[in-house]
Order: C-alpha cells, then sequence, then structure tokens
C-alpha cells in the first residue's frame, strides 16, 4: 500500500482491533514453542512477586507487634530485619533472572519469525515482486519484526511481571485488610477504561506511521539504488523534497500517538492513584475512631499503594508498544499469508532440455494478454534466438519457462512433462539465467560463481573457462578468493557479464536462456560471449533473447515476436531471404548503423 493509500484507506482502528486478536495469538505462539524456557520465566515472576511482597508484611509486624508496643527483643527485631533484608535481594534476583530469560525467550521468538518471513518472501511468486517495493519489503522484515520484539521484551514481559505482583499485591492487602484493599482496587476497572480509550484513539495514528516508516524505507531505497540516475537527471531536489514530505507525515503521525498517549496514559493513573490514596486514608480514619485499623497496617498499606499504582501505570504506559507491533504483527502476518508460488513435488530432473508451448495465453494482468495461444517446439540441444522490437515478449518467454509466472491457459512442457510438475530445485538445477544485468553479490568470485550450492572447486573453474574468464580471475591477486566490492563494482561490465555466465554454467544447466546478455557489452566481450555460446552449441537448448542481432545470427532458428506473436522463424539465411521481412530489415538496419559507427571510428 502506498503513503496515498494508506491516507486514504478506511481508520483501520476497529479493523485492526478485530484482526489484532489474532495476531496477538499468533505472536503467541512463537513463544510457546519454547515450553520449557517459558515455565522456567513463569516461575522466576512468581518466586520474584512472593519474595517482593514479604518485605511489608514484614514491615507490618515489626511496627504494630515490637514498634508500637513499645517491645523491641534483640532476636525476633534483627530476625525480622535480616528477612526483610533477604526477600528484598531475593527478589532483585529473581527479577534479574526472570528479565534475563524473557528477553532470551523475545528475540529466539524474534528471531524464529524473521527466519519464517525471509524463507517466505523467497518463496513468492515473481507478480508479488512487481508490486512490492524492497524499501518496504525490507522494512516489514526489519522493523516490523522489530516492533514484535518490543512486544515480547517491553510488553508482555513487563505486562505479566506487574500482573502477577498486583495480585501477589492484592492478597497481600487483603491478608491485612480487606476494606482498605477494596477501595485500592477501584483503580483497576478505572485502568482498563483508560487503556480502552487510548487504544481506539491512537489505532489508527499507529498504523498511519508505520506505513509512512516502510513508505520512508522505500523511497530511501529507491533514491540509493538509483542515485546514479537520479544525480544525472538532477532530481536530488525533488527527490528530498519528497522525502521530507514522508518524514513530516511521520512526524505527524507519531506525535498523535505520543501525544494520545503522554494525555492519557501516565497522568491518568497519578491522578486517580491520589483520589484512591485519599480514599484509603478516610476509610483508615473511620477505622481508627472504631479501633479496627493499626498503624502498621497504614504504613503496609501506603507502601503497597506505591508498588501497585507503579505497576498499573507501567502496564497502560506499554500499551503504546503493544498497539505498535499488534499493526507489526498485523504487517507481517499478512505478508505470511501471501501465497507461494506454486512448484511441483516429483524428484524428476530435465534431462535433454526439449521445449515446447502449448496454446499459451498469458497476461501480466487480466485485461492485457501478451500471448495468445502462443505454440512453439523446441529440440533439445537447439540455438534459438528470440527477436522483436520492445514489449514484443521476449523476457516474458524466458520468465514463463523459469515458472516465474502461471500461464492463463495452455501449458509449457520440458521433455514431455509439465512445467509445473517440476521441482523448484529440479528447474534452478536444470535451467540457467544469465539477465541484461548482472546480479553480483558483496563476496568473492568463488562465492559469486557458486551461489551457495557448494559445488566442488573444479566445477567451478570449468565454468569460469567456459565463460572464458578463468585467465582474468588468475590474474587478480587473490584468484577465485578475490573479494568484489558490492554490485562488483572491482569488475568491468563485460567481466561481470562473464562471471554471471560462469555461474549458469556452474550447474551444468540442460537449458540456458540468456536475456539481453549482450546489451551493455563492447564488440569484444561480446564475441567472448559468442565464443561461449558455440561452445555449448549441441550441448545444452540455448535460448537467446539478443537486440544485437550479431549474438544470435548462428542460431539454429530465430524466432522474430511481435506484439506477443510469433511473426517470423528461420535461420539468419531463411529469414534474409524474406523480401518484407522484419528479420531482414532490422538486421540490414543494425548492419547500417554499425558502417556508420566504423567510419566515425576510423575519422577519429
Ligand atoms: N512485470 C510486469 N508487469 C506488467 N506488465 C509487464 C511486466 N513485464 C512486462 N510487462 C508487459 O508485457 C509486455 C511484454 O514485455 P516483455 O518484457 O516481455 O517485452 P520484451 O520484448 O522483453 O521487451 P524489451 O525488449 O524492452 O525487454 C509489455 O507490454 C510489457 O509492458
Amino acid at each position: 500500500m502506498t503513503t496515498e493509500e494508506a491516507q486514504t484507506a478506511p481508520p483501520p482502528t476497529d479493523h485492526s482491533r478485530r484482526r489484532g486478536k489474532g495476531t496477538f495469538g499468533l505472536l503467541l505462539t512463537y513463544v510457546y514453542r519454547d515450553k520449557p524456557l517459558l515455565i522456567r520465566v513463569l516461575l522466576l515472576l512468581l518466586l520474584a512477586t512472593v519474595a517482593d511482597v514479604t518485605g511489608p508484611l514484614l514491615a507490618k509486624v515489626f511496627i504494630d507487634d515490637y514498634l508500637l508496643a513499645g517491645h523491641l527483643p534483640v532476636w525476633p527485631v534483627a530476625g525480622l530485619a535480616l528477612g526483610y533484608i533477604l526477600t528484598q535481594l531475593a527478589a532483585a534476583w529473581f527479577r534479574y533472572r526472570q528479565t534475563l530469560r524473557f528477553t532470551d525467550m523475545a528475540l529466539a521468538a524474534v528471531l524464529d519469525i524473521r527466519k519464517r518471513v525471509f524463507a517466505h518472501v523467497q518463496q513468492l511468486p515473481m507478480a508479488f515482486f512487481d508490486k512490492a517495493m524492497t524499501g518496504q519489503l525490507v522494512s516489514r522484515i526489519t522493523n516490523d519484526t522489530e516492533a514484535i520484539k518490543d512486544l515480547y521484551v517491553q510488553f508482555l514481559s513487563v505486562v505479566l511481571t506487574n500482573v502477577v505482583l498486583l495480585v501477589g499485591i492484592i492478597t497481600a492487602m487483603a491478608l491485612l485488610n480487606v476494606q482498605l484493599m477494596l477501595v485500592a482496587l477501584l483503580l483497576i476497572p478505572t485502568v482498563v477504561g483508560v487503556i480502552y480509550l487510548y487504544q481506539k484513539l491512537s489505532g489508527a495514528a499507529v498504523a498511519d506511521s508505520r506505513q509512512l516508516r516502510s513508505d520512508i524505507n522505500g523511497t530511501l531505497g529507491e533514491s540509493i539504488s538509483g542515485m546514479a540516475v537520479l544525480q544525472a537527471c538532477g532530481l536530488q531536489q525533488d527527490s528530498a523534497e519528497r522525502f521530507e514530505r514522508l518524514n513530516r507525515h511521520y512526524y505527524r503521525a507519531r506525535m498523535r500517538t505520543i501525544n494520545i498517549g503522554a494525555a492519557l496514559l501516565r497522568p491518568a493513573i497519578d491522578l486517580l492513584s491520589v483520589l484512591v490514596l485519599l480514599g484509603i486514608l478516610k476509610v483508615f480514619g473511620w477505622q481508627q475512631v472504631n479501633g479496627v485499623a493499626e498503624v502498621g497496617v497504614l504504613y503496609a498499606f501506603l507502601n503497597f499503594m506505591g508498588r501497585f499504582t507503579e505497576p498499573l501505570a507501567e502496564i497502560t504506559q506499554r500499551f503504546n508498544l503493544y498497539q505498535q507491533a499488534m499493526v507489526a504483527g498485523d504487517r507481517v502476518h499478512q505478508l505470511m499469508q501471501q501465497p507461494r508460488q506454486h512448484y511441483g513435488k516429483t524428484s524428476d530432473t530435465i534431462h535433454r532440455g526439449a521445449l515446447s508451448f502449448n496454446r499459451v495465453d498469458f497476461g501480466y494482468r487480466p485485461d492485457q494478454p501478451v500471448f495468445e495461444q502462443l505454440s512453439l517446439d523446441i529440440p533439445a540441444g537447439a540455438f534459438i534466438g528470440v527477436v522483436g522490437h520492445t514489449g514484443s515478449g521476449k523476457s516474458t518467454l524466458l520468465n514463463l519457462l523459469l515458472n516465474f509466472y502461471p500461464v492463463d491457459a495452455g501449458d509449457i512442457c520440458i521433455d514431455g512433462r509439465p512445467l509445473t510438475g517440476y521441482s523448484q530445485d529440479a528447474l534452478r538445477q536444470g535451467i540457467g539465467l544469465i539477465p541484461q544485468e548482472p546480479f553480483i553479490l558483496a563476496g568473492s568470485i568463488y562465492d559469486n560463481i557458486d551461489m551457495g550450492r557448494t559445488l566442488p572447486r573444479e566445477q567451478i573453474a570449468t565454468a569460469a573457462r567456459q565463460a572464458h574468464l578463468l585467465e582474468t580471475i588468475n590474474g587478480l591477486e587473490l584468484g577465485f578468493d578475490t573479494l568484489l566490492g558490492e554490485r562488483g563494482s572491482r569488475l568491468s561490465t563485460g567481466q561481470r557479464q562473464q562471471l554471471v555466465i560462469a555461474r549458469a554454467l556452474a550447474a551444468a544447466p540442460r537449458i540456458l536462456l540468456l536475456d539481453e546478455a549482450t546489451a551493455n557489452v563492447d564488440s569484444e566481450t561480446e564475441q567472448v560471449v559468442q565464443r561461449a555460446l558455440q561452445a555449448l552449441h549441441g550441448k545444452v537448448t540455448l535460448i537467446v533473447v539478443a537486440h544485437r542481432l550479431s549474438t544470435i545470427k548462428e542460431a539454429d532458428r530465430i524466432l522474430v515476436m511481435a506484439h506477443g506473436d510469433l511473426v517470423e522463424s528461420g535461420s539468419h539465411r531463411q529469414l534474409m531471404t524474406l523480401p518484407e521481412g522484419r528479420y531482414r530489415a532490422m538486421y540490414r538496419l543494425q548492419q547500417q548503423a554499425r558502417r556508420v559507427e566504423l567510419a566515425e571510428q576510423h575519422d577519429w
């Protein structure tokens, strides 16, 4: 959803609250996973609370039974003092252990969520990524899961601790004086009311702020990756203004939530606790007159009241984190609900590499078909060139072969079996892709060819030789272990392309797809690619999409596409004989352009 959509969307308060319950349950399941740890945490929590509330009870005994009675025997009083010190020390120790364990549990849960979310995102169909903004997606996997961590560490831990503490305090109060306890208890429904009001008022603002934060990340990601274009077009000012605008919206949305929280949470509790305190003093005064209450009870009560309002205030304050975590959890949950790309489950692998399209219909959008009834047969080991004007469907042909998108009708078969029947591993192992933009990892040359497949080093070296890159690699100081900067900045454009060719060849695919692999390289590198293709000719099915017709001149068959239709098909020689042929016209045009280029070079 874009910012505009977020702003025009109906207020998410009710809706997100409805979804929130499911999200909360989902988030809790991550904690249940480690039950022994959960039990240990709860036990520590209980022990800490018991130790905590014992202190004031001991103090009450000291005041009423010894201090006010003017009777101070050494051993019982020393015993009470020691008991007081020990219980407070024990409370501190149990609390410390419990906080550590809770954080451990929370971080493990977040680790688990992040792992699952990323694994899921990697299985999503390409159609999802067509619409997703990189920065926004990154924001969901990092910031939103981080907000979920706050739910565990800062919300659940604090709320659970304080609820148990409250129960402990109320029990201790009831033991001392039931009437006074009932006055103190009045605070609870009022606090629940405050929390409810807070959630109602802040829900929309919290959802807005999370969406805006991910828009900020999206814009940043887009600007940084397109910095060269941005600077070349002098768009820095526009981009800065857009960024500033988003930040300003974000600031306002955050301030809205902070203002609501600041007005409602802490001040409301403080005010109410003063009223309750007055109520306690009144009831105590009345009981004193009737000779029911003791001074020690008042001391213990005042002590408990201090402890009673603190957890309530803590709980209410943490509700803004709860609100944020619920919205974040919902966003993560929605991402996890995205259907994965469908792959087959059989263990069949691609053996030969024969391809066929049988009456295939496909469109990225239902109202804009790219292919209608496209049929095509490609024998194993054939070298097929694909040409056509921009937008004619060349890359789409490759996308469908990679099962990046499901077809709308008809089917695509590899070695006579439907493409959708093959497992993801079989497809990735059997089909190699060399895209126009080489994608280079910030790792070593070895890592970049291997791509986590842990292939034997000899296989990597063979692939590098096939891509005519071995000599270049051997010339580098650390050879295959040479680290490439981010986006492979240490290599030239041509060398990056060769590296990607080596990567594709390393898995010994039966089908190799090249999508404009020679569009951005010089003639020399193009010849390297051509030589690599010639070496593979007959051994691997080659489907080469090329604007530069010289790259595919030697192909067995050239497919000419126009508006998703196959309009011409044949070898270079056959197509050149068609008097009105599109291929012939394109080839002549390119030859002419080449001649002009050479003449210009000569003049220089
Ligand atoms: N991800 C997408 N979402 C929606 N429409 C798309 C997408 N990719 C391509 N198209 C549309 O599908 C049609 C075919 O595009 P395709 O990329 O296959 O053409 P092409 O022949 O490879 O073009 P080029 O030579 O410019 O790379 C075009 O009309 C294009 O606008």
